[in-house]
């Protein structure tokens, strides 16, 4: 089974659609400068409408103390997502601080990339491998830019992963049969504008992850 993160929701909608779609995870965003981001209490209201097992997480940028403490305090949550410069020793400290999953974001653009996940794989709950943001963009993740997925195909880490970066309906079957991915996190992949999620497209992406993955061989029969 292909386990799906929705990143970005910002409407009860939204929400909907992602839970009617089967999708395991619905992300919230609080980086400030984002399309898809939302206030702490606004984040509360949709958390408190998902239903039970489809889990709600925050993901925040290089986030301090204060934000953190603040988006615990309000929001119902199930994983914290850090997607900026955090260092192990940050991951470590937010996991033992908060006592909440932690997923760290690794981006990837090339084979030197690859380090990184090893080094985090000792600390954090779970991994997100998302492509390396474009010079200069604005945002660090969400920017519909995909890395070349040969560079982890077959690789294997100490903890479970996410493959994120430029998926959408029509690319996320590959994705997973190249890389063996049994976790998939799409945001702008499944919107008609920035920002705006498409429920169609949302249910389109769950179904192709779900079709992608690998059935079951069947059990092995000794001929009479
Ligand atoms: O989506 C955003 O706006 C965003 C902002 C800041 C950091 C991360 C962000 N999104 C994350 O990036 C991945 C990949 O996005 P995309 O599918 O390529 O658009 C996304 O799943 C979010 O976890």
């Amino acid at each position: 089974m292909i386990r799906v993160k929705i990143c970005g929701l910002k409407t009860l909608a939204d929400v909907q659609a992602v839970a009617a779609a089967g999708a395991a995870y619905a992300g919230f965003n609080f980086f400030p400068k984002s399309p898809r981001y939302v206030t702490p209490a606004q984040a509360r209201e949709l958390a408190l409408e998902a239903p039970v097992g489809l889990a709600k997480v925050a993901l925040v940028v290089d986030a301090t103390d204060d934000l953190l403490d603040t988006l615990v305090e309000t929001v119902p949550l199930d994983m914290l997502q850090l997607h900026g410069h955090e260092s192990p020793e940050r991951v470590a400290e937010v996991r033992a601080r908060y006592g909440l999953p932690v997923m760290k974001v690794l981006g990837v653009a090339g084979e030197e990339d690859l380090a990184q996940i090893l080094d985090h794989s000792v600390v954090a709950d779970q991994l997100l491998i998302d492509a390396k943001a474009p010079k200069g963009a604005v945002l660090p993740g969400g920017n519909g830019v995909s890395f070349d997925w040969r560079l982890i195909a077959g690789r294997r880490w100490l903890r479970p992963w996410m493959l994120a970066g430029g998926l959408t309906p029509d690319n996320v079957a590959e994705a997973i049969r190249l890389t063996g991915a049994s976790q998939v996190d799409v945001a702008s992949g499944v919107e008609s504008a920035p920002g705006q999620k498409d429920a169609l497209r949302i249910a389109a992406f769950v179904r192709a992850a779900a079709e992608a993955a690998p059935k079951p061989k069947p059990a092995f029969v000794m001929p009479s």
